[in-house]
């Protein structure tokens, strides 16, 4: 009989629970014990919601703390010797993630094309790994003592190592392979004495274009695994696998499931040749965005895939684990009836896929009414009045130039002439910390409680307090602090037409930090000036060049959930026009600087590099849009964080911004090198801070990093801020870190003078 399987639950809880739980934790008001309480009691609420919705196969060690590639890593022993003194496990594995006084924390990048961040292993020869957790085994235990015998879910040992950083230059993590196998072989063969009937292995990497070590490496890999273990359903998601077909197919594991919501043209040509012994999961409810099924057209889908492996070796499953979903619509009181009823959220996405099974085994009349409101939702949302806005789609009809008046030499000129900074300018990214205060005020405002003006006046308090505090510290560059903003992209979306926003939609995007992406539902436009308003008020209370702060159309897009009735590309244009107008307000009320963030262009970089090149055409052009109308001596700034910036150089420099800030502390400015070998051209500002952990660094450490990107950019394309902007940090922290930044400019400027630097 086909059975209906998820793949992975979110851990946030309807409300919260895990990230209010974890921060009291950090901050010493709560117990370990409380915490793992929390952890224990979210664990069975969501097996128990996922039996209750109809799920046959229910995951376990879908759960983590902080991260499920960080929980891979502390599985294996592979702890950087920095943690390796720290005697209790859960405070090293926090130290991992966020590191302590004495210990950087580890990286973090981005899990493939979302915005979920992962901590990245790291890796060296001759590193010795063993079984170190009993976490998947207990959790595994837990369930079952519940009744709900679970699929175990791991990060498979490829997917692993092939996220892993080395940490010599040309050593190949994949060469660990023979000593990480023996780990995951003895606990695959403790969860099958346990009675472990299937274990869900993820190698999402199998969607990528892979090495031949890579490809070497699974075959080895599910080779050395399959005898021992329970059987093995090799999960695969984000994409096609394309080329990576027959060696997916021809390894020796149990089961194999595809994602059918990105690459539904798959199916047809795996069916030929898929073995007849093997199970197929099929992924046809999208766990990466909040749109109804078509029930109606999956199920179409389904039976192509029942009709040729027949009932018993076929799955209904989500697209990817609901991680990247929010969790239930039903918390959803404010959306209008008409808008709800397009949506479904990681709860009504488990009745979706069980809906979908008993369709599959009894026919469309066995879950008629489920069947019959995805056809209204699909009808209604196709029909609806709220979609089209035909003046925003003719505009993105009109051709834009895309180039600034003069090229970057010129303007660079203008650009001095008109600002006069130092070498070494110093700034910040945007935002400064989001305080208690400042979120109890809002949502305050928000429920009512208190009057907009009130509101406004608090804002103008904290933002004046914000300029002091940067004046008397010494930064050149000024930011308004970005108060105002609950998210650097929600808050832009509750002010352009075509979105709708969510009170609950939550998403994990790190540790204890989650996003509300807002709903790109219809054409996209700007009724109103944005970001004006505080721009120009807190450039009124200072001398120093004042940064206006904007979010980029294709983070916005990316970090949105976006609409699947039409390109991407053609959503993006449309946001890039409201951003275009709102750059050119901002430039019109006298801001001189301008900073268009794009954090997540290299993240919405497809998966397989055929399909780089058009991406890369319209992000790029998109950006070129927002920021080509303006005067030769207004500066355009741009941020990007989180990333590997080497697959994309060209492309950043096509965007032309005058300066760019980058993250590069976290990995020991390793991530600059792909500037210095492209030789970018503009100006540059190196992150030397890494504001995700609550270490404040020194001014030694700092003038290390910038002598190390002195090494390759001239001193005077150098600008210096930290990684990211400050909105998670405490003021204290920020204070000493920036009057250490600040010390480190004009130690460097000293030198400069005296011609020492390089
Ligand atoms: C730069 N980053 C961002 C990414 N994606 C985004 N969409 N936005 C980003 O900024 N991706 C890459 C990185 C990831 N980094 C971060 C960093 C920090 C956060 C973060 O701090 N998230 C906050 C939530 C922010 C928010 O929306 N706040 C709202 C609501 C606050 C709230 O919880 N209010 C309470 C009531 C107030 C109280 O009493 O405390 C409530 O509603 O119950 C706001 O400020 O109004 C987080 O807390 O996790 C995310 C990604
Ligand atoms: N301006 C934003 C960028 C974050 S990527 C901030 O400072 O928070
Ligand atoms: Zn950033």
């Amino acid at each position: 009989m086909t059975k209906s399987a998820n793949l992975g639950f979110p851990r946030i809880g309807a409300h919260r629970e895990l990230k209010k739980a974890l921060e009291a934790y950090w901050k010493g008001e709560t117990t370990a014990a409380a915490l793992l309480a929390t952890g224990t009691e979210l664990r069975a609420r969501h097996w128990q919601l996922q039996q209750q919705a109809g799920i046959d196969i229910i995951p376990s060690n879908d759960f983590s703390f902080y991260d499920h590639v960080l929980d891979t890593t502390a599985m294996l022993g592979a702890i950087p010797p920095r943690f390796a003194g720290i005697e209790d496990p859960l405070a090293r594995y926090f130290a991992m993630a966020r590191g302590t006084a004495d210990a950087p924390a580890m990286e973090m990048t981005k899990w493939f094309d979302t915005n979920y961040h992962y901590i990245v292993p790291e890796l060296h020869e001759g590193q010795n790994f063993r079984l170190s957790t009993s976490k998947v085994l207990d959790e595994y235990r837990e369930a079952k003592a519940l009744g709900i015998d679970t699929r175990p879910v791991l990060v498979g040992p490829v997917t692993w190592l092939s996220l892993g950083k080395a940490k010599q230059d040309g050593f190949d993590p994949l060469t660990l392979l023979d000593a990480v196998l023996p780990v995951y072989a003895e606990l695959l063969a403790a969860l099958k004495a346990e009675g472990a009937g299937w274990v869900q292995i993820d190698e999402p990497i199998l969607a990528l274009d892979l090495t031949e070590a890579q490809r070497a490496a699974l075959r080895q890999a599910y080779h050395a695994l399959h005898a021992s273990a329970p059987s093995i359903m090799l999960t695969t998601y984000f994409g096609a696998l394309l080329d990576n077909t027959a060696l997916a197919v021809d390894l020796p594991v149990a089961g194999l499931h595809v994602d059918l919501v990105r690459a539904p043209e798959q199916l047809v040509p795996l069916l030929k040749v898929l073995p007849a012994d093997k199970v197929l999961s099929i992924g046809l409810i999208d766990g990466r965005n909040i749109w109804r099924a078509d029930l109606d057209r999956q199920l179409a889908l389904a039976t192509r895939a029942w009709d040729s492996v027949g009932p018993d070796r076929l799955v209904i499953a989500p697209s990817c684990s609901l991680l990247h979903s929010p969790v239930d619509l039903d918390g959803e009181t404010e959306l209008d009836d008409e808008l709800r009823s397009w949506l479904a959220f990681a709860r009504q996405k488990l009745s979706e896929i069980a809906a979908l099974t008993l369709g599959i085994q009894r026919g469309r009349g066995a879950a008629r009414d489920a069947f019959d409101a995805s056809a209204a939702a699909i009808r209604s949302h196709r029909q609806s009045p709220r979609i089209h806005q035909p003046e925003v789609k003719a505009r993105t009809r009109t051709s834009i130039d895309l180039n600034r008046g003069n090229a970057f030499p010129t303007r660079r000129t203008a650009q001095r002439q008109r600002f006069n900074l130092p070498a070494f300018p110093t700034t910040t990214i945007g935002s400064f910390p989001q305080t208690a205060a400042i979120r109890e005020q809002r949502a305050a405002f928000k429920k009512a409680r208190i009057a907009e003006a009130d509101y406004e006046t608090f804002l103008e308090a904290e933002t004046e307090k914000a300029i002091r505090i940067q004046e008397r510290i010494g930064l050149d560059v000024l930011v308004h602090g970005e108060f105002e903003r609950n998210d650097m992209v929600e808050y832009f979306g509750e002010q352009l037409d075509g979105f709708a926003f969510t009170r609950n939609g939550w998403v994990q995007s790190y540790g204890s930090r989650f996003v509300k992406p807002p709903v790109i539902y219809g054409d996209v436009s700007r009724p109103a000036p944005m970001t004006v308003r505080w721009s120009a008020y807190a450039a009124s209370l200072t001398d120093r060049p004042m940064k206006g702060m904007l979010t980029g159309p294709v983070t916005i897009l990316q970090w949105s959930f976006v609409r699947v009735d039409q390109p991407r590309a053609e959503t993006c244009r449309q946001i890039a026009l409201a951003i275009r107008d709102e750059v050119l307000d901002l430039e019109a009320a006298g801001i001189g600087m301008i900073q268009i963030d794009e954090p997540a262009l290299r993240e919405g970089l497809p998966l397989r590099r055929r399909d780089w090149e058009a991406y890369l055409r319209w992000a790029v052009d998109c950006f070129r849009i927002t920021a080509s109308g303006v005067a030769d001596q207004t500066q355009i700034h741009t941020h990007m964080c989180y990333a590997e910036f080497n697959d994309i150089m060209p492309a950043i420099a096509e965007m032309d911004a005058d300066v760019i800030s980058i993250e590069t502390s976290r990995s020991d400015m390793e991530l600059l090198r792909a500037f210095l070998d492209f030789r970018y051209p503009n100006e540059i500002g190196p992150g030397v801070w890494d504001i995700h952990s609550p270490r404040v660094p020194g001014q030694d450490e700092m003038e290390l990093l910038l002598r190390k990107a002195a090494e390759g950019i001239a001193a005077d394309q150098l600008w210096v801020n930290p990684d990211c902007g400050l909105k998670t940090r405490g003021w204290p922290e920020v204070e000493s870190a920036l009057t250490n930044l600040v010390a480190t400019a004009r130690s460097l400027r000293g030198e400069k003078s005296g011609q020492n630097l390089q």
